[in-house]
């Protein structure tokens, strides 16, 4: 194939240039020309589309956009935000450099991702999820050696990358400092959204001052587990957002975490300095006070950062099954308990059906907020209701056009609304609020719930034909408990995370009834790794207490294998009296340890083998 005039790749990044940037060259090395050429940027209602999927983080980012517009209109550079695709979204800055940048297609609606622009910051950024200078002739493209760009990931607070904060220049004004100063701004975008999340927050830093690192941010849930972790908390406690995220906040920091100003230390004794924040609770909206529009928290059209479970002997026949039916025009339901990947199999489902090239949109029927329900699905008109955007607003099945349309928790969907859905499934149109024109839609559907959808039908909450409408193939997903090959999958699970089980703990994983099912499971899991890093394997005894027990034990009875509960520490002949409970047993089991270990705690923890927070969990 022969390189187009325009299209010259550059001989090679500088000798002295970093590793990263050579990978980047070698992964670029087969790229196709033609596809170089075409920089192919979206129409500008698409781009809308995109900008309106990502007005939460355009939001979040417009603080740091001005502050960074402002100097780098005055350094003759320009700022990019660019989403998790490597789409730029927005630009500010001055004008003279975005006239220069247009002409290599560095413009909004233009993609930067590494397979379509070959090695550059923005896209470079993105594969790798970290900052990087691409300077000059380290470009791919022998066109953007005229550039000098810096780029850094903005990261959720569970680590997924939700965009790319860039700032480009002339390849002939490289200044040092620009890399760290793009990458504390992308940080600060980060932490912005953080900072919106309702649960609490605990604020820190590592040592007494502010020269020990960043600002650490951990959002802890009601059981006071880790919900999420900006960079510098990941930094701070020396971890990454896979070992943090789902273990209980006490397995890293020590200190009196329900208090707002606590003497905090990290587990290898360092002093950390920090409070704990609250955030106040959503005043309520007063009942005269117009709908306002928000960003809908229910919908994604964001891919998932981090890889998908691949399909498993379970999951691949009916991802064919599906696939199959959702490309012959069929809709697809998917049923199963919580926790069984209803998702992540509708996910799957996208990638491999022949929508595969279009949106992938996700909304939780559930999560929709019922007085934004109408102007968010179906879209409006400019100025159709009080409080509407000026602009108005595509709505979510029109975002979902050309790609897969995946309604969650459909079983939560209000009747009234549900009959104005069964419609535009009809029709396959739609007529935003506030307009007389409809438009057509072209999506394949998934539709998924937990609920059982015919028992709903029966009891008259969810329309028959409705569900008829969306059940084309429906598909069943089993719980973990009917799995035959639990014992295996589970052996299998740990040693990906690095461990290894015992035969007996397998077993009583395996026995375990697993009511929140694969989400359950892989938190169990990732917190016994963490409780035990070492190649040792881990046996029965080190499980959690209730881990392993049937549900619905009898008091006494002897239970189906060894566990922790099963073994209560109290010396023989001192039985407790039959009929006192589970928890009983449990809590004499706790007493007698601490008895024995007159009240030392963690040594009561290690004699029941279960850790030392878990204890003073089961203590509160
Ligand atoms: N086959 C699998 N192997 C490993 N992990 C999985 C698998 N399927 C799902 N998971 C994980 O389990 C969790 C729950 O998956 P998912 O959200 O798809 O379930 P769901 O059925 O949609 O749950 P809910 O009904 O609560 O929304 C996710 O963290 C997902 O990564």
């Amino acid at each position: 194939m022969q390189t187009p005039p325009s299209i010259h790749l550059t001989m090679g990044p500088r000798p002295q240039a970093a590793t990263r940037i050579h990978q980047s060259w070698a992964r670029c090395a087969d790229l196709d020309p033609a596809l170089l050429a075409d920089p192919n940027p979206l129409p500008r209602a698409d781009l809308d589309v995109r900008r309106e999927a990502h007005r939460h983080l355009l939001h979040a980012a417009e603080p740091s956009l001005e502050a960074l517009g402002a100097l780098a209109d005055a350094a003759h550079n320009v700022v990019l935000l660019a989403d998790a695709s490597g789409l730029i979204l927005h630009e500010r800055g001055s004008r003279s450099f975005q006239d220069k940048a247009r002409r290599v297609a560095l413009q909004p609606g233009v993609s930067w991702a590494e397979p379509l622009r070959g090695t550059n910051a923005i896209g470079t950024a993105l594969h790798d999820g970290r900052a990087v200078r691409i300077h000059g002739a380290e470009h791919f493209l022998a066109c953007n050696s005229i550039l000098s760009c810096h780029a850094a990931p903005i990261f959720s607070a569970t680590g997924e990358i939700l965009g790319i904060l860039d700032l480009s220049g002339p390849a002939d004004d490289m200044r040092d400092y620009v890399l760290a100063l793009v990458q504390r701004m992308a940080r600060g975008i980060a932490d912005q959204i953080l900072g919106e999340s309702p649960l609490r927050r605990l604020d820190f830093r590592l040592g007494q001052g502010p020269e020990n690192g960043g600002h650490a941010l951990l959002l802890l849930d009601d059981d006071a587990r880790i919900a999420g972790a900006n960079e510098a908390a990941l930094h701070a406690l020396d971890a990454d957002w896979e070992r943090l995220i789902g273990t209980p906040c006490a397995q890293w920091i020590d200190g009196p975490l329900h208090t707002r100003d606590a003497p905090l230390h990290r587990h290898d004794g360092r002093p950390l300095t920090g409070r704990l924040i609250v955030p106040p609770r959503m005043p309520a909206r007063p009942a005269s006070a117009p709908p306002a529009p928000r960003p809908a928290p229910s919908a994604s059209l964001r891919p998932e950062a981090r890889p998908l479970p691949a399909p498993d002997a379970v999951s691949a026949p009916l991802l064919d099954q599906a696939v199959r039916a959702l490309d012959a025009g069929l809709a697809v339901l998917l049923c199963g308990e919580t926790g069984t990947g209803k998702e992540v199999l509708s996910r799957h489902i996208h990638a491999r059906s022949t929508w595969r090239d279009g949106p992938f949109v996700a909304i939780n029927c559930a999560a929709l907020p019922e007085h934004l329900v109408e102007s968010e699905l179906f879209g409006y008109e400019p100025g159709a209701f009080t409080g509407a955007r000026r602009e108005g607003a595509r709505g979510l099945l029109r975002q979902a056009q050309g790609g897969v349309l995946f309604l969650d928790e459909i079983g939560d969907m209000p009747l009234a609304l549900q009959t104005r859905l069964l419609r535009v499934l009809q029709e396959r149109e739609v007529q935003p609020l506030g307009s007389d024109k409809r438009v057509p839609l072209s999506f394949g559907l998934v539709s998924a719930s937990h609920q059982n959808l015919k028992a709903l039908v029966a009891q008259g909450r969810f329309r028959a034909d409705l569900y008829y409408r969306l059940q084309d193939m429906p598909l069943q997903l089993p719980p973990l408990r009917d799995r035959h090959d639990l014992a295996a999958f589970i052996d299998e699970a740990y040693r990906a995370l690095g461990g290894r089980l015992a035969a007996d703990a397998r077993h009583a994983l395996a026995r375990h009834d697993w009511p929140g099912n694969y989400r359950e499971l892989f938190s169990v899991l990732r917190r016994l790794r963490c409780q035990h890093p070492g190649p040792v394997p881990v046996m029965a005894g080190s499980l959690p207490v209730d881990i392993g027990q049937p549900a619905d034990a009898a008091p006494g009875a002897p239970a189906d294998g060894p566990g922790p509960a099963a073994e209560p520490d109290h010396p023989p002949g001192a039985r407790p009296h039959p009929g006192t409970g589970l928890r009983a047993l449990e809590r004499h089991a706790i007493e007698q340890a601490l008895q024995a270990c007159q009240g030392n705690v963690s040594r009561a923890a290690r004699r029941l083998g279960i850790h030392r927070s878990t204890l003073y969990r089961k203590l509160k």
